[in-house]
């Protein structure tokens, strides 16, 4: 593996550290000041890669390991033989290399170095775990505060195949530019779903993939492409597009044929909408502002609140949200989520509608927040979104729809999401 192999299974290993111990996102360590800077980008990539793989399945990795280990061992020795069981079990490493690079990591660090014995032991043993013991292993579970909350959401069987998808990972979805799906997927042997997202098995490099250069399409999961197309603006209607960046919606809605004004608080990600928008000549009026402050110059027929939220919709893309985060970092979130909602109601026109989203799984981010707003607001009614992919158990008791990892199993899962249409009577 060389030199190139060490630098990203270490970088692996501090991201794992970074997680587990810090209880920092992968998004915080892999930003441009983070842990991986000085890395190329083809290590950065392995680093992440090996870094999620080794996270979405920690448990299984633990327990194959147990009967190895006469003590639990210490977290940084921990952390080497978690990676090298991933690499060795998940990801198909030659086993001979994946043992020697996890003892040179035991050598190189402090705590770890008079163990590297111990490594190799264990390792050679823990390669000799049949295909099969390993692919047997359940799949991780979610950690109790988010597995109770979701159990009494959604039921056992639902948590069981939520569970299930977080452990698959997710294909690479792309929304073309042009709304011709089937066109992309020809053009790139992958498949059309019947919601106008492109799906490919396996991704590759996405700035390789045909038509990125020219910006025919954009990466958005198939469930993230949904609340633009119930918004379904208007040739030339306003838009507001609030809670921007990094702007996958707000391609879909200026592709759409529609005037968009973004609006998101972070400067940072707001340049990666002016990004997005360059490489694929869209255009928006993009304003960076706090929505609880700003106030657009008319009240709008179309708006999409896209809230922050706790992103428990999209762990099978971020295996790293369960460790870093918890009950307690969540909690905020549902109150500005409520202030949010009705800020973007103060700028909703008579007969305009409103549609909100949240890539959560938990019911206190999507219907018990629709609920309570259409409590606060008699003026306010749900619409039920109406367009002929959308499947008859997507919906809610509410006129929303509910959209879980578990669904669409046979075609590769989709985001958790919640989607609501709201309209403002008169
Ligand atoms: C779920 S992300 C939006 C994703 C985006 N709509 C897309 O499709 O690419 C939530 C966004 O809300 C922004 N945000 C958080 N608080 C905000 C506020 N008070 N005002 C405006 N934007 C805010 C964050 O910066 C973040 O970019």
């Amino acid at each position: 593996m060389g030199e190139t192999g060490e630098n990203a299974r270490s970088a692996a290993l501090r991201l794992l550290a970074g997680v587990l111990d810090e209880r920092r996102t992968m998004a915080e360590l892999v930003a441009p000041d983070g842990l991986l800077g000085a890395l190329g980008p083809g290590d950065r990539a392995r680093a992440q890669r090996l870094a999620m793989a080794t996270l979405r399945h920690l448990e299984r990795a633990d327990r194959v390991l147990k009967p190895h280990l006469r003590k639990p061992p210490p977290p940084a020795l921990r952390h080497i033989l978690r990676l090298a069981t991933v690499e060795i079990l998940e990801e198909g490493a030659a086993p001979h290399g994946a043992v020697n690079a996890a003892v040179t990591l035991a050598r190189s660090g402090q705590r770890t170095q008079a163990m590297a014995g111990l490594v190799n032991a264990v390792l050679r043993n823990v390669a000799d775990t049949p295909p099969a013991e390993w692919q047997a292993q359940p799949p991780q579970r979610l950690p109790g505060w988010l597995r109770g909350r979701l159990d009494s959401a959604w039921g056992r069987a639902a948590v069981t195949g939520i569970e299930a998808a977080h452990a698959a990972g997710a294909p690479l979805d792309l929304t073309p530019k042009d709304g011709d799906a089937a066109a992309l997927a020809g053009l790139m042997g992958a498949v059309a779903l019947p919601t106008g997202s492109v799906r490919l098995a396996t991704p590759g490099q996405v700035s390789a993939l045909p038509g990125y250069a020219t910006g025919a399409w954009w990466v958005q999961d198939a469930a993230a492409a949904l609340p633009a197309k119930i918004l379904a603006p208007r040739l030339g209607e306003r838009v507001l597009d609030l809670c921007a960046a990094p702007g996958g919606k707000t391609l879909q809605l200026a592709a759409a044929g529609a005037q968009v004004t973004a609006v998101d608080v972070s400067a940072a990600r707001m340049a990666r909408v002016a990004e997005n928008l360059e490489r694929t000549g869209l255009t928006a009026e993009l304003v960076t502002a706090d929505l609880l402050d700003w106030t657009p110059p008319a009240p709008a027929q179309a708006i999409l609140l896209d809230a922050p939220c706790s992103a428990t919709g999209t762990i099978r893309r971020h295996p790293d949200l369960p460790f870093a985060k918890d009950a307690a970092t969540i909690k905020p979130l549902f109150a500005m989520q409520a202030q949010m909602i009705d800020r973007a109601l103060s700028m909703l026109a008579p007969g305009g509608r409103l549609v909100f989203c949240t890539c959560s799984l938990l019911p206190e981010e999507g219907e018990v927040q629709i609920e309570a707003a259409l409590a606060r607001h008699p003026g306010i009614a749900a619409r039920p979104p109406e367009a002929p992919w959308i499947e008859p158990h997507w919906r809610t008791a509410h006129g929303a729809l509910r959209l879980r990892p578990d669904f669409w199993a046979e075609r590769g899962g989709m985001d958790g999401f919640y989607i609501a249409c709201l309209v403002r009577i008169g």
